[in-house]
């Protein structure tokens, strides 16, 4: 499968004005936007592609898709025995044979003026060039067509080839007409002949047999993406739509390496110009983020700290006071003095929203359902200024390592870490003021991050998935006790963009529990969620609930919904128990050494050595010498 995975250069994730001001674009905004980023990478593409299609085939200067078509449908015509058709030889024998260096000249002048077309005349004296290149033998046969060929002979050869010449020179008219008639597409002056865009059964198996090309994959996506924006005028009379959606379906896994249902399911959560900006923008990696621990530090401090080291950063945006984004570093930023004296934590924006959204209180009693390795816990026990008491929960025993490791370098005090099977509470443990499931999930947000999903998601997935987020969503409600003062709210979020995994599961939850209801996020930022997807309907205040897209938001893809609970249900825990429970659970974790008397203390001596270590490192990066420093 050809997959393309871009390196391009990451973008700042938006401010917070940036953001209102594209929830504010209308749709028609928003479109003419889409349209017009397609028509600059078409025209981009276009140029890469003439250069590509030369070096390929060393004989179509002028490579268009056109010209690719013609040069296909030429080893067809060879096929089946009709005049050979040969665009070097064609060059070649115009060259000679119709040769006029004055008129050359003037062409060359001319296109030396034309700025645009700069690419194609370097490609045609590349081209000249290779036609007598004594090197690689290429323009051996030129020497038919060379000046010094008597009369007799030329005219022989002319007469010969003259129906074939004409052919040619018809069809390089063709081709320029051609040229003339994408530039003005590019231009979005004319509507594509869509008639030409989907290929015949026959082009169709050619192209299966052959390697892909990448390229011309890309721009026949744009074109199909633009004849599917507006069927009507555009498609093909002869086609259907569906067969364009094919068509776009099969080359998207060709280009982006998706399995066919994968790429399906994707494509269907926007309209198709959208869904081109979605796996592009998988393709990249999201910006290197890190949240300020105020547990120990203030970011304006910790900013200065890093860029101290030679850490060029800047704030994520003012929808959060505690984010740094990191343009690049002359240390690694995983392991400064700072961040292992817990000052900081790498973790993706999207990943402060659920946390942002919980909004827990102090000295309240707070459980994580499922938080390893404890990016969300850690700013938790942040917000609740180390009051209160956060439970940190995780089914992967394996895995509250790595969260243990970070609530002891981020300072946490009020943590308690477990290790159940969330669906367990609140038998386990319940009447907590606020709960967070940031559930276990396909991760369909994060390819940028971890491109595996692309062919290892399955259609059970989607199945069993879902099946345990409603599940576990159902004990995060019976868990909270609805008579909280300060609470009494349940956060559900994912880092996937499935419908099954984020609407499917917080509507079922609404049907299940009549005791909760879904309230605004309270967040700046967010895609409204949807109510009604491919004839499901969903419960209207679903569209509380908030998505989160790489190429919107230049964040993961994430879903975040907020419940208030509103009345007890006969599966909920009472707070009295949960007390009994609490102290109970402090007990187990202290026999089992998960936590112990110096639980969230820093360990100075132990982490001196490393932070000795850093700084050496960072001053021999610098081209210090450490000990001449000191
Ligand atoms: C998306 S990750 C959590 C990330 C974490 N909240 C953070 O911010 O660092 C989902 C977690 O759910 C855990 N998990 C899976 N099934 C679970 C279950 N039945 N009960 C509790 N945790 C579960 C996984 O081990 C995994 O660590």
């Amino acid at each position: 499968m050809g997959s393309r995975r871009h390196k391009n250069k990451q973008r700042d994730p938006p401010t917070l004005e940036e953001f209102q001001a594209k929830k504010s674009y209308n749709k028609k905004d928003s479109k003419s936007k889409r349209v017009s980023s397609h028509d600059d990478k078409n025209k981009n593409d276009t140029k890469k592609r003439t250069r590509t299609e030369y070096t390929e085939t060393s004989e179509a200067p002028k490579g268009t898709k056109k010209s690719k078509k013609v040069v296909e449908k030429d080893t067809a015509e060879n096929e089946d025995d009709l005049p050979e058709v040969d665009l070097k030889e064609l060059a070649n024998a115009k060259k000679t044979l119709f040769d006029d260096s004055e008129e050359e000249e003037e062409e060359e002048e001319e296109e030396e003026v034309d700025q645009d077309l700069q690419d194609e005349f370097d490609l045609e004296q590349e081209y000249e060039n290779e036609s007598f290149d004594e090197d690689t033998g290429a323009g051996k046969k030129d020497n038919t067509w060379s000046d010094d060929e008597d009369e007799e002979a030329i005219e022989e050869l002319n007469a010969a080839n003259m129906e074939a010449l004409s052919q040619k020179l018809d069809e390089e008219q063709a081709l320029e007409d051609e040229e003339a008639e994408q530039e003005l597409l590019e231009a979005g002056k004319l509507q594509p002949r869509a008639t030409d865009i989907l290929p015949t059964e026959e082009q169709q198996s050619l192209e299966e047999q052959m390697q892909p090309d990448l390229t011309a994959i890309r721009t026949r996506m744009i074109e199909v993406v633009k004849v599917l924006e507006d069927f009507k005028n555009m498609g093909d009379q002869s086609r259907s739509r569906s067969e364009y959606v094919d068509r776009l379906l099969k080359d998207i896994c060709k280009y982006f390496g998706y399995t066919p249902f994968l790429a399906e399911k994707l494509f269907n959560l926007f309209s198709p110009a959208e869904a081109m900006e979605f796996f592009e923008a998988n393709e990249i990696a999201r910006p290197i983020t890190i949240r300020t621990n105020t547990l120990k530090t203030r970011r304006r401090d910790l900013a200065q700290a890093l860029v101290n080291r030679g850490v060029n950063l800047q704030p994520i945006g003012n929808w959060t006071k505690v984010g740094l984004q990191i343009f690049d570093s002359q240390v690694p930023v995983g392991a400064t003095p700072e961040y292992l004296a817990g000052n900081y934590i790498l973790q993706a924006a999207s990943s402060f929203l659920p946390v942002v959204a919980l909004d827990p209180q102090e000295n309240e009693r707070v459980l994580d359902m499922a938080s390893a390795p404890g990016g969300k816990t850690t700013y938790i026990s942040a917000l609740m200024k180390n009051t209160g008491c956060v439970f940190a929960n995780d089914a992967n025993k394996a895995r509250t390592k790595s969260l243990i490791a970070n609530i002891h370098r981020l300072g946490c005090s009020n943590t308690i870490v477990c290790n159940y099977d969330a669906r367990e509470f609140p038998k386990v443990i319940g009447g907590f003021d606020r709960v967070l499931l940031d559930a276990p999930c396909s991760g369909t947000g994060v390819i940028g991050k971890d491109q595996s999903v692309k062919v290892s998601r399955t259609e059970k997935d989607f199945m069993q998935i879902p099946h345990l987020q409603k599940q576990l969503l159902l004990s995060a409600i019976d868990s909270v006790d609805c008579n909280s003062k300060t609470g009494g709210v349940i956060v559900y979020s994912t880092c996937s963009v499935a419908v099954e995994e984020d609407e499917a599961v917080i509507d079922y939850a609404l049907r299940k529990r009549p005791n909760v209801k879904l309230v605004d996020t309270g967040l700046q930022i967010g895609k409204e969620a949807f109510t009604s997807f491919r004839g499901k309907k969903f419960h209207p205040s679903v569209s509380l609930a908030r998505r989160y897209y790489p190429h919107t938001y230049n964040v993961d893809g994430f879903f975040v919904a907020k419940f208030v609970k509103t009345g007890p249900s006969k599966f909920d825990d009472n707070k009295a128990s949960a007390y009994e429970k609490e102290a109970a659970a402090r007990q187990e974790a202290l026999e089992e050494g998960i936590i112990h008397d110096d639980f969230a203390s820093f360990e100075e001596d132990e982490d001196e050595k490393y932070i000795t270590k850093a700084k050496k490192h960072g001053l021999l990066k610098k081209g210090v010498n450490p000990k001449a420093k000191k």
